[in-house]
Order: structure tokens, then sequence, then C-alpha cells
């Protein structure tokens, strides 16, 4: 077994012993109901709470175990309720919150969720800003190809707040990570980009600027329509504004335009997304970025002085048509940057794409590659666990018919015995009845299970039971 203990000088025979998957910072989708042998399992929060403890009380040791070395025992799935909503397990994590699955418990329609807490958001700059700016925005879009905001419920205890959105696969960052090269085929790309391009021509049509366009925020649903999410930084113009001019930029440095990394104070809003677009355009067909630069300072140094990573002329190897449509969006300045009309008239976003590979497919989300719902298992267990937790007091059918006949000839003996009388019933229907309710007693003084419904035949009855059913 692969171990790897770390001990702090403390008196020997005062340790506490801490076991730790590999996996375990690895896999920030972990659940939290899962159990290794008889250690409890620890998250990150209270992983500090005990190594400030116990290097306070005594020694601590860390071992390390390999993932293969654990037996995973399954914890009961209790269900959790969000006003209708039925909870599944986790889908992402991003920085203001998880994301979960659930299930509409009216309609069984499919969903995710967005949990933020108050207490985080209250950590991260302008978060609960940004989070109000998103439900109001997100109130007022339906397209096909934004994600729709479809619910938004509070809890004051709890200090939480659940968004009820329509539920993705994944997002073109998972699937451009885990493609060979970090690119995706030009027919993939294509298909993703015209979505993204339709989807950015309602949101400019509407008045709104994204402003943090990128592969991350480029979600997919299970037919593939892309849906263009995370509104945390976008921007409403005013109604009655002349021009899209805008003055705040929050996105994501490596997709900033040259007028937002030299520090213009305003600039054209829908032109920020063109560039976006294009940067995330770059990415997905040839893996790399157009500008980078070792640090912060150094990135927006070269997007401001339009320093390409690699000469632009070079991206003619990929595809001319796509070359054009690139630089044409990637151009310094904001005015001679193509607007998303040009986009929809350039060649390459006309074209048909040639298919001459594999499609990228979704990657699997921890080891599910069909992405099954995650909230049935909760459902079944709720309905059935019950039973299968005390299935080994349970014999088949057909054994229980034997003993039952076996037993109901004793028991007719001794009644004969006793009265005198003969006896025409059934035997085995006579210790059906009697047993069953028993068995039917028994169930509803178990009391969890009060309003789970049994699915199991009558006749399935503890051989215990039946017992004491011949004695009494
Ligand atoms: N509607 C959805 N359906 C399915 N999965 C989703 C959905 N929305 C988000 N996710 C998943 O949850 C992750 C976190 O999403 P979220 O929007 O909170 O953060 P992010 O965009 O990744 O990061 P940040 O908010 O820090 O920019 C995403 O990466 C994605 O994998």
């Amino acid at each position: 077994m692969e171990t790897d203990e770390k001990k702090l000088n403390f008196p020997e025979n005062e340790y506490r012993e801490v076991s730790i998957c590999d996996d375990f910072y690895d896999d920030p989708y972990m659940p939290n109901d899962l159990e290794i042998n008889s250690v409890s399992w620890l998250n990150e929060e209270e992983i500090e709470t005990i190594d400030q403890n116990e290097i306070n009380h005594g020694c601590l040791v860390f071992n390390r175990l390999g993932s293969t070395d654990i037996i995973y025992q399954a914890k009961k799935k209790n269900v959790k309720m969000v006003g209708k909503y039925m909870m599944g397990d986790v889908l992402g994590e991003g920085s203001y919150g998880k994301v979960k699955e659930v299930l509409d418990s009216e309609n069984l329609c499919r969903l995710a969720v967005k949990i933020l807490t108050k207490r985080k958001l209250r950590r991260i700059p302008n978060g609960e800003q940004n989070v109000q700016r998103e439900i109001q925005l997100l109130r007022n879009l339906k397209h096909k190809n934004v994600i729709e905001l479809i619910d938004v419920l509070m809890n004051d205890e709890k200090q939480k707040m659940y968004l009820i959105m329509e539920y993705c696969v994944g997002g073109l960052q998972e699937l451009v990570d885990s493609a060979p090269e970090k690119k995706l085929p030009l027919f993939q790309v294509h298909k993703y980009f015209k979505q993204l391009i339709f989807g950015l021509e309602y949101l400019h049509g509407r008045g709104v600027i994204h402003k943090d366009i990128k592969p991350g925020n480029l979600l997919l649903t299970l037919d593939q329509t892309l849906k263009i999410s995370d509104f945390g930084v976008a921007e409403a113009l005013e109604m009655l504004s002349v021009d899209d001019t805008c003055s705040t930029a929050q996105g994501s440095p490596a997709f900033q335009p040259p007028e937002i990394a030299n520090g213009q104070e305003i600039f054209s809003g829908f032109k920020v997304d063109i560039w976006s677009s294009g940067v995330t355009l770059y990415n997905l067909s040839t893996g790399k970025y157009p500008f980078e630069g070792d640090n912060l300072y150094k990135l927006l140094e070269n997007i401001g002085k339009l320093n390409w990573r690699e000469p632009p002329e070079l991206l003619h190897n990929i595809d001319t048509h796509l070359a054009d449509l690139i630089i044409g969006m990637l151009q310094a300045e904001p005015y001679k940057r193509l607007t998303l009309q040009q986009i929809q008239n350039e060649v390459w976003f006309l074209s048909i794409p040639l298919i001459n590979c594999q499609e990228i497919p979704i990657p699997p989300l921890k080891g599910d590659k069909y992405r099954c719902s995650t909230v049935l298992p909760y459902l079944e267990s709720f309905h059935y666990d019950f039973e299968r937790d005390s299935d080994e007091m349970y014999y088949t059918e057909r054994d229980l018919n034997q003993s039952l006949i076996k037993q109901s000839v004793e028991n007719i003996d001794s009644i004969k015995l006793q009265s005198g009388s003969g006896v025409n019933e059934d035997p085995s229907s006579f210790s059906n009845s009697a047993s069953s309710q028993k068995t039917k007693k028994h169930k509803t003084s178990s009391g969890s299970s009060g309003k789970r419904r049994s699915k199991k035949p009558v006749s399935c009855i503890s051989v215990r039971k039946l017992t004491h059913c011949r004695t009494s």
C-alpha cells in the first residue's frame, strides 16, 4: 500500500491518524457522501481545523493512500429538496460556488442549480453585486444560445441563494482540455462558433455586453446546443443610450482586447465581445492563445502592443478563410474589427466544413461518459433502500413456500390435537395471511420508512417473524 506519512514532533503515544485519498486534492467533484473504511471523509475545512487542533494537542499522522487501496462504501443517499427541486451531485465549481444537478419534481425536467452562499460572496470583490446583476440580466433573456435562468430561491436561515438553470453536460473548456492537442476539429469549432455568434447577436440586440466570452463560459447541452453562460460581469446598456460605450472591464485577461489592456477608460462594448470571441475561435482551432505572457503584466503588454505569439500569417496553414476571419476579429483598432454582421458574411462562417475525423466527445464526469442523471440514485434510495438494507433477512418466495407448508402442517396438526376439529384451510394461505399482517406491522413500526411504499411482494417475510407468528 502506497502511503505517505507526515509525522509532527509530539509525544509518540499522542497522535491521531487521518487517511486521505490521493484523489482528494485532485478531484473537486468528490461527493461528500463517501466513507473510507472506518475513517470519516474529511472536507478541506475539517482538515484545516484538525490540523490546527492536533498540532496544539499532539501528533498528527497523515497517511496518504493510493486511491486503489480504498474501499468506498456508498453512504445512504438522503434525498434533499430545495423547494420543488430534488438535489443530485456536484457538476462543477466556480469561484462563486458549487453547481449541482437537480430534478424538477413537478415536470421531471433535468436542471442545474448554482448554490451561492452570502459568506462566500462577501469575500469576492463585487461578489454580491455581480450576482444581482447576473440574475437581473438573465431574467430578461430568452434565446436558444443563452443559458436560461429558470428560478431563483433564497434561504435566509442558511444565507444561501439557489439559481436554477438549464442543465448542460459540460463546457467547451472541458472539451478542449480533453482533446489530444487541446484543440477541436475545425468542423466542430465551426458548429460551436456559429452558435456563439447567434447568441451574441441576440445579446447585443438586447443591449447586453457579456464582457467575458471564453471557452469556460460556453456550455453545451446534451443535443450539442451551445449556451452562453456566466453573466457575472456582463453589462446592460441604458435603454436610451446612443452607443455601446462601456467603462468597466472585469473579464479574463487573456481574452481582453488591446483597448482594455492599454487601460483605456471608455470603449465599445460590442467590440470587446467580438475580440474575445476571436480569441476563443483562435484557441479552439489551434489549441493556443494568440497573446501570452509569463505574468499578467507581460500578457497585457503583449495584447496592448499586438505582439502575437506566432505571426498571424501562420494561421493560413490551418485554413485560409478561418485565418481571415480570426485576423478580422483581432484587429487592434475597434472600428476596424469585424461586426457581427460582417462575421456572418465571412467565407468560413458560410462554408460547410469537411468532416474528416471523429468529433471530440464531452469528457466523462466522474467516470460516467453517458452523464447519467445523478438525481436518480437519491430517488431510488428514497423508495427502495429500506428493503435493500434488510435483504439478507429475506428468503426467496420458493424457500418461503416450502418452509411455510412444513410449518403450517405442524400448526394444523397441533390445532387438530387441541380442538379435535377438522381444518380445511389451505395451509400456505393461512400462514401467509398471518405472517403478512405481522410484516405490515413490522414495516410501519420501523419509523423511518413511514412514507416509503414497499415494493416487495407481501409473501417475502423473514423466517424470524414467521417463527414468531407460529408460536403466538
Ligand atoms: N447550467 C449548468 N449545467 C451544468 N453544469 C454547469 C452549469 N453551469 C455551470 N456548470 C458547471 O459548473 C462549473 C462552475 O460554473 P460557474 O458558472 O459557477 O463558474 P465558472 O464559470 O466555471 O467560474 P467563475 O464563476 O469562477 O468564472 C462550470 O465550469 C460547469 O462545469
